[in-house]
C-alpha cells in the first residue's frame, strides 16, 4: 500500500533492516564461550512518502528512528532492503544516486552546533554546497545567494561574516536549514531538529520549516519523540517499536483512532490532551533489549490486550482503513 496512491512517491523504502554485530572477536568467543550478539536496530521497515508531504516517525528511545534516518540518507549501509528516490525522472536507488540526487537528499540534526564548522564564518558554510555542486560560480553570485538564503530562513544577511558561536541555538538551526536549501534539496530528513531548543524557539523553527515546505514543495521525514510536534508537522505518521513499524497512516486518522495497542498507549502519554478518550492503561515497563527481543509480537510483554497467538507469531502488517497495522487484533 502506498500512503497516497494519487500522488507520486518521492521516496520508497522497502524491507529496510539494519543489524549491528556486537559479538566479541572470534578468539574471545573461543576463550570465554561467549555467544554472538546481534542487535536488530531496524527490522523490515517499508514506507513511502508522497512528494511535498511529511512522514513523522515516532516511538520510544532506541526503537530505531535515527537508524532509519541514517540508512535513507546513506550515512549508514542497511543490512538488507532498499531505498529508492524519484525526483521526477527515473527511479534512483539510494546506493547509486547521481551527484544531483545526492545533493537533493539532506539531513538536519538535533544539535545544530556540532553540525556546523566552528572555525568557518557562516557565509563559508552556506557557500560551500553552492561551490561543491557548481550551482553558483562567480563570487558575486555566491555572496548574493548566501544573503538571500539567510533572509529566507529569517536571519540578517549582514550576519554572514559571523561564526556559529555568535548565534543562539535556534539561529544555528536556521543556518543548518539555509545550508540544506543551498543544496537545492528536495528531501530533508529532520532528526529531532527542535529537541535541543526551548519551546518558543521550537515553534519558530517548525513554522520556518512548514513555510519552506509549502513554498519549495519539499518532502520531509520528520523524527521526534514529541507527539504534539508530530501532529503539527506530519501528513502521515509511522509508529516504531523495537525496530519495526507497527502502524502507519494519515496523521489525523492515527491520532483519532489508533489501531495498534502501542500507539494507543503512546498517545495516552501525551500530557493534558487525552487524544483517544478513556485511559485504560498507562504505558508501563521498558522497551526490551533489541539484542534479545521477545518472540512473537515484540510488544506482547507490555500489551494490555495480549492473546496466546501474540507470544508465538509475529503479526504481519494488514490494512485497516487508511492504515497499515502489525497487530493480531487488527487482523481480526
Ligand atoms: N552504531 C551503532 N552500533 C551499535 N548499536 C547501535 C548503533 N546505532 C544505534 N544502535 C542501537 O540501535 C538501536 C536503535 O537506535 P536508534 O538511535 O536508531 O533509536 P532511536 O529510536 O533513534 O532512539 P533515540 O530516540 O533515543 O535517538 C538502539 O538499541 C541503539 O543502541
Amino acid at each position: 500500500m502506498t500512503l497516497d496512491p494519487a500522488q507520486p512517491s518521492l521516496i520508497a523504502v522497502k524491507g529496510l533492516s539494519k543489524q549491528f554485530d556486537l559479538s566479541p572477536p572470534w578468539w574471545a568467543r573461543l576463550l570465554t564461550g561467549a555467544q554472538r550478539r546481534v542487535l536488530k536496530a531496524v527490522d523490515d521497515v517499508t514506507f513511502d512518502i508522497p512528494r511535498g508531504k511529511t512522514l513523522g516517525l515516532v516511538g520510544e528511545s532506541g526503537c530505531g528512528k535515527s537508524t532509519v534516518a541514517r540508512c535513507v540518507t546513506n550515512l549508514m549501509v542497511p543490512t538488507s532492503g532498499r531505498v529508492d528516490f524519484n525526483f521526477g525522472g527515473a527511479v534512483e536507488p539510494s546506493t547509486a544516486l547521481s551527484p544531483e540526487g545526492r545533493r537533493k537528499v539532506q539531513m538536519i540534526f538535533q544539535d545544530p552546533y556540532s553540525s556546523l564548522n566552528p572555525r568557518w564564518p557562516i557565509s563559508k558554510t552556506i557557500a560551500e554546497p553552492l561551490k561543491v555542486f557548481g550551482l553558483k560560480t562567480s563570487r558575486a553570485e555566491i555572496r548574493d545567494e548566501v544573503r538571500l538564503l539567510l533572509e529566507t530562513v529569517g536571519l540578517h544577511a549582514d550576519d554572514a561574516h559571523k561564526y556559529p558561536h555568535q548565534f543562539s541555538g535556534g539561529q544555528r538551526q536556521r543556518i543548518c536549514i539555509a545550508r540544506a536549501l543551498a543544496c537545492r534539496s528536495e528531501f530533508l530528513v529532520l532528526d529531532e531538529p527542535t529537541s535541543a531548543l526551548d519551546v518558543s524557539v521550537q515553534a519558530q523553527i517548525l513554522n520556518v520549516m512548514l513555510e519552506l515546505q509549502a513554498r519549495l514543495h519539499l518532502t520531509f521525514l520528520f523524527i521526534s519523540h514529541d507527539l504534539s510536534v508530530i501532529f503539527q508537522m506530519s501528513d502521515y505518521v509511522g509508529v516504531m517499536y523495537l525496530g519495526r513499524l507497527v502502524e502507519i497512516g494519515p496523521t489525523a486518522e492515527v491520532f483519532r483512532r489508533p489501531r495498534h495497542p502501542y500507539t494507543q498507549l503512546l498517545l495516552q502519554t501525551v500530557p493534558r490532551t487525552n487524544l483517544v478518550g478513556q485511559i485504560r492503561a498507562p504505558l508501563s515497563g521498558e522497551v526490551p533489549s533489541p539484542i534479545k527481543p521477545p518472540g512473537g509480537c515484540s510488544f506482547h510483554p507490555r500489551c494490555p490486550h495480549v492473546m496466546d497467538v501474540c507470544r508465538s507469531v509475529a503479526p504481519k502488517q494488514t490494512q485497516s482503513g487508511a492504515e497499515l497495522v502489525a497487530c493480531h487484533l487488527a487482523a481480526g
